[in-house]
């Protein structure tokens, strides 16, 4: 079996590489040209750790190929899996227009049976509807199945979560398609679930909004930690070994961000909304993500006594580390803020850089989180690169006008640096 990945994005040039790992033969397809110029050679347009080696050993072996030629890409491939983005529409539900140009590039260009995979995150339903949009395309009735097998990586550690995946959901109604999908992860030995399409569809988005919700939880509480002198990593861990309720996704912050968990959540309130029921949970972990920058924003002002005049060094932007993904990264929610009530920002992150518009003309972009904290009243940490707890806080203090730090995402000893004589406040940070 020959493998067609359509769109190289995050989830797609992964996907390659898994298959051609376990040693099919592959090709990623993709509208973008410039992306596939820089895939031919090997290299990666995004970063994450350790794929772009992988890449590049399967291009130069020949296992893994890259074009933009559809017509002859969908002849080819007999399994066509679809990984192209999914954004938000601005009624919050999910834009399935790259879907559907798919959809519509294979049963208009497909010449013999297909397995069409979906990988992107797409509402309940869909599968229904990519059948449609392939049926309506075609010229001859040739005979195609439909399946979704939801993705669950994170960015950051693409490679290992998609190497070694905790499980593997399918969602069809075709035998032919679930004992081709079998054969196709052969060398996986995690759980297989094998469901309806739909039942596969909401798996990606209740798993999604679930992890969601603990992490608002954990965002509320902090405010509440706060308030009663206790430090919410103290509750985290203390919750955290009970094995019902386990340790991951407690860390109260800045909120969550990214391409994944703000459109996800979003999407299946939305749907839920069409379908007359209001999942108020969700609404409400919605709302306290949206907030919870302004939550920390407003200790930094009151602290300084307003923004306009003083200097805040941002370190850190992508939404979380190791990536240089901005997408709703609440670094520049912040940073809009600050313009906006005319504080000057210096920024640094290690790899992400900002959006290339006039919007960000004032932020002077440092090349080292020490430049970014020259003269500044306030020190705000939005992503929790490992570097920026390795700093030399003790010579660092020397470079601000005032010694005050604010840890949007409790990475630091807040002993230590008290002890230093910072001003140092967290999220939940209690005492
Ligand atoms: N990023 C993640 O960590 C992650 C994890 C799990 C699931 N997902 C889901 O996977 C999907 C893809 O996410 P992503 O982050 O990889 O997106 P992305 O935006 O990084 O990549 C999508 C790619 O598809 C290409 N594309 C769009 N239309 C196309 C077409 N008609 N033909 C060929 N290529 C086309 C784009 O040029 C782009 O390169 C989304 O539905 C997302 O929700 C993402
Ligand atoms: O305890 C925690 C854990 C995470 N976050 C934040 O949550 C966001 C998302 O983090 P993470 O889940 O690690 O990154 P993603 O790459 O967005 O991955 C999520 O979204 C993907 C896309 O759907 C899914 O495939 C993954 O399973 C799911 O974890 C980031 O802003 C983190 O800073 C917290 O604030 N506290």
């Amino acid at each position: 079996m020959k493998i067609l990945i359509i769109g190289t994005g995050y989830v797609g040039a992964t996907t390659a590489m898994v298959f051609a790992e376990i040693g099919w033969q592959v090709t990623g397809l993709d509208i973008d040209a410039g992306k596939i110029e820089r895939l031919k050679k090997g290299q990666l347009h995004f970063h994450e750790p350790g794929l772009e080696d992988l890449i590049a050993k399967h291009v130069q072996s020949g296992r893994l190929r890259f074009t933009t030629d559809k017509a002859a890409a969908i002849k080819e491939h007999d399994v066509i899996f679809l990984c192209v983005g999914t954004p938000s529409l601005p009624d919050g539900s999910a834009d399935l227009r790259y879907v559907g140009q798919a959809a519509e590039d294979i049963g208009r260009l497909m010449k013999g049976y297909k397995l069409v995979v979906t990988k992107s995150t797409v509402p309940v339903g869909t599968q229904e509807q990519i059948k449609k949009w392939i049926e309506a395309a075609q010229q001859t009735a040739y005979p195609f199945d439909v399946a979704s097998n939801p993705e669950f990586l994170r960015e950051g550690k693409a490679v290992e979560d998609a190497l070694h995946p905790d499980r593997i959901v399918i969602g069809t109604d075709s035998q032919r398609a679930t004992e081709q999908l079998k054969k196709l992860y052969w060398s996986f030995s995690c759980p297989w679930i094998v469901t309806t399409p739909r039942t596969a569809e909401l798996i990606k988005y209740a798993s999604n909004s679930f992890l969601a919700t603990k992490i608002s939880y954990m965002n509320e509480l902090a405010r509440l930690c706060d308030e009663l002198e206790v430090n919410v990593k103290e509750i985290a861990e203390g919750m955290g070994l009970d094995p019902r309720i386990g340790p991951s996704f407690l860390q109260a912050g800045l909120g969550y961000g990214g391409s994944c968990f703000p459109k996800d959540v979003s999407e299946l309130v939305t749907t839920s909304r069409k379908h007359h029921v209001n999942l108020r949970i969700l609404e409400g972990v919605t709302e306290v993500n949206r907030m919870q920058y302004a939550y920390l924003l407003d200790k930094v002002r009151s602290r300084l006594s307003g923004f306009a005049g003083k200097t805040v060094a941002v370190l850190g932007l992508a939404f979380k580390p190791d990536t240089d993904d901005i997408r709703e990264a609440p670094a520049l929610r912040i940073i809009d803020q600050l313009l906006l009530e005319q504080a000057s920002v210096q920024l640094y992150d290690p790899i992400a850089s900002l959006p290339g518009n006039a919007a960000y003309q004032a932020v002077k972009f440092c090349t080292s989180a020490e430049d970014a904290l020259k003269g500044a009243d306030a020190i705000i940490l939005c992503t929790e690169w490992p570097e920026f707890a390795q700093l030399d806080w003790k010579k660092a203090k020397k470079l601000l006008k005032q010694p005050n730090l604010f840890d949007g995402r409790n990475m630091m000893d807040a002993k230590r640096l008290r002890a230093l004589g910072y001003y140092y406040q967290g999220i939940g940070s209690g005492y």
